[in-house]
């Protein structure tokens, strides 16, 4: 859904993908060029000055933002030295970075970037972090297109690799030959690699050339994203509208999603799901918010009784399965049930009856990892009150519900700086909760598909049931789309959901459970 604050919505009426510039709109790699790129010409600048008795004009900010941003690294420098009416012999790509050449100045400046970036890190946007993880959340195909030859290395240091279905950066454009931004060449390839129509793209830049290159292809919404520079200065240059935050960017629900308030209730049509439970039901069940209303202390959400007995009653009949974001020993302890299945760290720890157990395979494969970030985020939100580290097998939750809104900004950039130390884990969010866990192509949905298959229950005639509250449940949700039933626990809350019916809040989803005990137990009978 679009904030009301936002200066402009991406609606997925209107297009499918969003084409995003890597340095200075979701990194912060554009302030460690700029400086790279000053301290390259600062110093060719002056020891030419000495050389010919002229007069040294440093680099400037105007130079940078007028010949170099935006465009593939040796462009910039003919650009630029066209611009102080000076030119280098070409020279070759095996120029060392002491030639004085085109291709050496190219070198140079990479060696400069590289340096810099070994000693800072690669530090992110977290809103173009939460913006591509909403988009993506509502259906957006997703692509970056920077003309930077380091595109590949920056996405890795910063951990966003999952985040971009394509990647066309400067190698990539050397390779097919495409000229560089402000031709539109390497977003139309973006474009094309993801299989959707300019038109129907929207593309996000922060350099003057982006912006044109934007306009020239043709794309239907092109976004300048102001970090520097004189205000309008990217409208001038083609861009529909200018922010100088990507938190003013709003996001409208795909075609498969759609705002919570919109989703019909499940009590109010229960003939309508009823008719569908012709077969076998395989029920699924998230935790927090689900069984349990959310609590303030994560140690005390506590199961009631009278869910757990609604619980028992219903595993007599169907196979019930808890698919959770929390630890699978602290779930069991929560649940104290026999004869169901457990999948605890969203998916990655599952348990059933008769001491069957699975771990993912690639998931373990990152413990260390995990045993890292737990180690770095402990001490880093140490002093934060409020914040707090759970361990999970397979993920670190950090807790921000009790921490003061001055020093949110504080705890994100400790997920993220760690989330960067760690690029093979990946940060998902919750209910006042951020989350990194293994960054792979596995969820609660795959969970739900893993268990469905070793349970026997793959084929037709079985109608999977899976009822959640939260983002990660949304993975479900789009799993089961078209195959089974989704229901989210709707709480105060609205954001888009892929959810088929709604259920109030955790006494609903009880009384929900009921009427499916007296429908499948009836038959049973
Ligand atoms: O997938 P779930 O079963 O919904 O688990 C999601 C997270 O739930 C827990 O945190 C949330 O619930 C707490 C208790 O109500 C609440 O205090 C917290 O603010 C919520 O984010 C749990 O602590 C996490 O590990 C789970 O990932």
């Amino acid at each position: 859904m679009a904030s009301p604050s936002s200066t402009v919505v991406l609606s997925r009426h209107e297009l499918d993908a969003v084409l995003f510039d890597l340095d200075g709109v979701v990194t912060r790699t554009a302030r460690v060029h700029a400086a790279a790129w000053k301290r390259l010409f600062d110093a060719y600048l002056e020891g030419r000055a000495r050389r010919t008795e002229g007069r040294f004009q440093p680099f400037t900010d105007e130079d940078y933002r007028r010949f170099v941003d935006g465009r593939p690294r040796l462009e910039g420098i003919r650009c630029f030295l066209e611009s102080r009416g000076l030119s280098l012999p070409e020279g070759t790509p095996g120029d060392g970075p002491e030639a004085e050449t085109v291709h050496g100045l190219g070198e140079r400046k990479n060696a400069y970037f590289h340096e810099a970036l070994a000693r800072e890190g690669v530090e992110v946007y977290p809103p173009a972090v939460r913006l591509l993880e909403q988009i993506r959340a509502a259906g957006f195909r997703t692509a970056v297109v920077t003309s930077s030859r380091n595109g590949e290395a920056v996405l890795r240091a910063a951990g966003l690799e999952h985040l971009f279905d394509a990647r066309v950066d400067g190698v990539e454009a050397g390779r097919l030959e495409l000229p560089g931004k402000p031709a539109p060449d390497t977003f139309l390839e973006g474009a094309r690699r993801l299989g959707v129509a300019p038109g129907r793209a929207a593309v996000l830049e922060d350099a003057r050339s982006g912006v044109q290159a934007g306009r020239r292809g043709g794309f239907g919404c092109v976004i300048g994203v102001r970090r520097s520079g004189a205000e309008g200065a990217l409208v001038k240059a083609g861009a529909d509208v200018e922010v100088t935050e990507l938190s003013s960017v709003g996001v409208e629900a795909d075609l498969e999603t759609r705002p919570m308030r919109e989703v019909p209730l499940a009590m109010e049509r229960r003939e309508e799901w009823l008719r569908r439970m012709t077969g076998r039901v395989a029920v699924f069940l998230d935790y927090d918010g689900t069984l349990t209303p959310i609590v303030p202390v994560p140690e005390e959400a506590f199961l009631a009784d009278s869910m757990r007995t609604t619980l028992e009653e219903l595993a007599r009949y169907v196979p019930v399965a808890i698919v959770s974001g929390r630890d699978l020993p602290m779930l069991k302890g929560f649940v104290k049930l026999q004869g169901l299945y457990f999948a605890g760290s969203h998916g990655f720890d599952i348990e059933g009856p008769g001491g069957r157990h699975f771990q993912q395979e690639e998931g373990k494969a990152l413990l260390p990892e995990l045993d890292a970030a737990e180690r770095e985020l402990t001490e880093a939100l140490a002093g934060i009150p409020g914040a707090g580290v759970e361990r999970k097998r397979f993920s670190v939750a950090v807790h921000w519900r009790h921490v003061e809104a001055a020093r949110l900004p504080e705890v994100e950039q400790a997920v993220a700086g760690c989330q960067a130390r760690h690029p093979k884990l990946t940060r998902s969010g919750g209910k006042k909760v951020f989350e990194l866990r293994p960054g792979i192509d596995w969820h609660k949905g795959r969970a739900v598909e893993w268990l469905l298959k070793a349970l026997g229950l793959e084929g037709e005639g079985v109608l999977p049931v899976f009822i959640g509250d939260d983002l990660t449940d949304e993975d479900a949700f789009r799993t089961l789309k078209g195959r089974g039933l989704g229901l989210v626990v709707r709480g105060d809350e609205e954001r888009p959901t892929a959810a088929d019916y709604a259920l109030r809040d955790v006494e609903e989803v009880r009384r929900f459970l009921g009427v499916l005990i007296a429908h499948v137990g009836g038959a049973k009978r």
